[in-house]
Parts: C-alpha cells; sequence; structure tokens
C-alpha cells in the first residue's frame, strides 16, 4: 500500500537546510557547492548526495540527478511519487528531467535558477540555464509540486567566493 506525503512546513525547512548543510561538505571536499536529499511521505530522510563534477571528473555529476539515479535503482515510482526531493539550489533542466524520469512527486528547493545565474555569471564550470524546474515539469505528462525558492539567502551563501576562484 502506497503511503500518503504527510511532511509538515517545518520539516520542509529542516531537510531543506540539510541539503545545504551537503552543499556545504561538497565543497569541502572540492566539489561544486550543491547538496540534495530525498525524504519519505513522512519526511524521513532516505538518501542524500552531493554534487560529484570535480570528484568524478564528470559534467552531468550535479546533486539532483546523482540522487535521482540512487532512488530510481532504490524505489518503485508509486512510492517515489509520495516522496520529496529536498535541493539547496534549484534544479537545472537535467535535473528535472531526472526528477520527472524517476518519478518523484515533489520538489522543495533553495535559491532559483535565475538568482544563480546572476551570482555565478558566464563561468565556464557552470553555464547555468534560464529555465525554470516549472517550465521542464510544465512540459511532462505527470505532475511534480514544486515549492521554492526557500531560504534564498542561505543557500546562496555556501556559493560566496567560490566561482570567482575557478
Ligand atoms: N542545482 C544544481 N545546479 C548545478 N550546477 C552545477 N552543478 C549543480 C548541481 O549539482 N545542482
Amino acid at each position: 500500500m502506497t503511503q500518503t506525503r504527510t511532511v509538515t512546513p517545518e520539516q520542509d525547512i529542516a531537510l531543506l537546510t540539510r541539503s545545504i548543510e551537503l552543499a556545504t561538505e561538497s565543497r569541502a571536499r572540492g566539489d561544486h557547492p550543491f547538496g540534495a536529499l530525498l525524504a519519505g511521505p513522512d519526511g524521513a530522510v532516505l538518501l542524500e548526495a552531493m554534487n560529484t563534477c570535480g570528484s568524478k571528473g564528470d559534467r552531468t555529476g550535479h546533486a539532483e540527478r546523482n540522487l535521482m539515479t540512487q532512488a530510481s535503482i532504490a524505489y518503485a515510482p508509486e512510492f517515489l511519487a509520495q516522496c520529496t526531493m529536498y535541493t539547496s539550489a534549484e534544479p537545472c533542466a537535467m535535473c528535472a528531467g531526472s526528477v520527472y524520469w524517476a518519478g518523484v512527486g515533489r520538489v522543495v528547493h533553495g535559491m532559483s535558477e535565475v538568482a544563480l545565474k546572476a551570482l555565478i555569471g558566464p563561468d565556464p564550470e557552470n553555464l547555468t540555464m534560464d529555465l525554470p524546474c516549472r517550465a521542464v515539469f510544465d512540459a511532462g505528462q505527470r505532475r511534480v509540486e514544486v515549492v521554492g525558492p526557500l531560504l534564498s539567502r542561505e543557500s546562496a551563501v555556501v556559493h560566496e567566493g567560490f566561482w570567482e576562484g575557478l
């Protein structure tokens, strides 16, 4: 039987804060400062992931895409439809696509893709697109609920001084 989502707004903030901590850990180990986690219908943390663009030399190694690969191997789409992905920054088009194809039903994100683009600029390491994840989900045949941007300031802090140095 599929569990119904009961996660509360207070849990949303706590879990989004955890994704920002993962972004800080990602930066500390030499990767880009992004983190993401998957929470079950009741808000229990099921999986966590960080960016691996630097450590694995994989330019598609975004935190959310790494998480969705793990999620789609570990869980059935009927269950993932009741789960939420929390991510320190709005998912890019590739990551939003991976959320859609894995079957996750809800996304809560930190700073917006537009704000990220303004913050990073034309850095060749991260040519941020100008495409909200809602636009990607709206093109699909399955509903993905999006909540965000939330904690915009907190999620931007982890990028401070990072991109200028690359
Ligand atoms: N949202 C997001 N954007 C990125 N841009 C480069 N890497 C990432 C990532 O891991 N997540």
